[in-house]
């Protein structure tokens, strides 16, 4: 299964800035950093855009900070900053499943999925709205590992290890060429995330990035890749830890085995 390179973005149009687009964004103890985020969104020549945070309960009180946001950026007709709170830390997989779906009930043409910590560039935003709109490309990944991709010369020697090693498992058990599998900032078209079927995906935590990719081109639809630079966060933490790194061990196997059974269905 093959994801196709794009090059650099084309400029996108007005009218297409006003297509539909919500951003979610997971958060867990964000306090410091989603008021740039949020604000760096805000700014952008979109007036399509939505910011829709799902926040599990930050101790941090992430959660206040993101209603004060919505506060400061809504007016009496317009949302376009929305909260969707959680009882309780429960995963960043299934928190951005709520956050999708609840993006594809409100009606997003595209659902951009984008860390709170400042990893992933507000300013590509545009670029990849763009390229899906340009090409018809049902998912759009921002990209490390295709020329011209980047990585943060902070990260450690160890993480990026672990993130190739990552990317190589994944994608060698599961037939796939995406070459950032693994990626948190990918965009996705209504249509997509309606044929993938949000509620059937099992990853709680990091592996719905590989699970929610894999369905895709599973599901036959395109996905193209667009290079991008990762940051790493300068504040607060990864919330990566060892039930996060096993389920991302066990993830590739368990749905190479689904679709083998279905493919085993389908040939009976
Ligand atoms: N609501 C909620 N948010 C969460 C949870 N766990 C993490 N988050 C939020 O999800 C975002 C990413 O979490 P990090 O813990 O900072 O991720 P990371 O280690 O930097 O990993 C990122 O890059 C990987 C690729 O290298 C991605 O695979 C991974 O999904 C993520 O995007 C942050 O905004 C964080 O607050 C959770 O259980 N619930």
């Amino acid at each position: 299964m093959s994801a196709h390179h794009s090059p650099a973005g084309p400029p996108l149009p007005e009218e297409w800035g006003r297509t539909a687009t919500t951003v979610v964004m997971p958060t867990y103890n964000e306090a410091d950093n989603l008021p740039a985020m949020a604000e760096a969104l805000m700014s952008l020549p979109l007036e399509g855009l939505r910011l829709l945070v799902v926040d599990d309960n930050s101790p941090d009180g992430t959660g206040k900070i993101a209603e004060d946001l919505a506060e400061r950026h809504n007016t009496p007709d317009r949302t376009r900053v929305a909260v969707l709170h959680r009882t309780a830390k429960d995963g960043l997989g299934r928190a951005y499943a709520a956050g999708m779906t609840r993006a594809v009930d409100e009606g997003a043409a595209y659902v951009l999925q984008m860390d709170a910590d400042g990893s992933h560039p507000a300013g590509k935003v545009a670029e990849l709205l763009g390229v899906a709109l340009a090409t018809g490309a049902d998912v759009v990944v921002g990209s490390r590992y295709v020329p011209g991709g980047t990585l943060s010369d902070a990260w450690s020697a160890h993480r990026r290890l672990l993130s190739r090693w990552a990317n190589a498992y994944a994608s060698t058990i599961l037939g796939t060429r995406v070459r950032d599998i693994t990626s948190g900032f990918n965009l996705w078209s209504a249509d997509a995330l309606r044929a993938i079927d949000l509620d059937t995906v099992g990853s709680a935590g990091y592996s719905f990035q590989v699970e929610m990719k894999y369905r895709a081109l599973r599901a036959g639809q395109s996905v193209l890749e667009v290079p991008i630079h990762f940051e790493d966060r300068t504040v607060g933490e990864s919330k990566m830890n060892l039930a996060v790194q096993l389920e991302s061990v066990a993830m590739p196997w368990r749905l190479r085995a689904r679709a083998a059974r279905a493919s085993g269905h389908r040939a009976r």
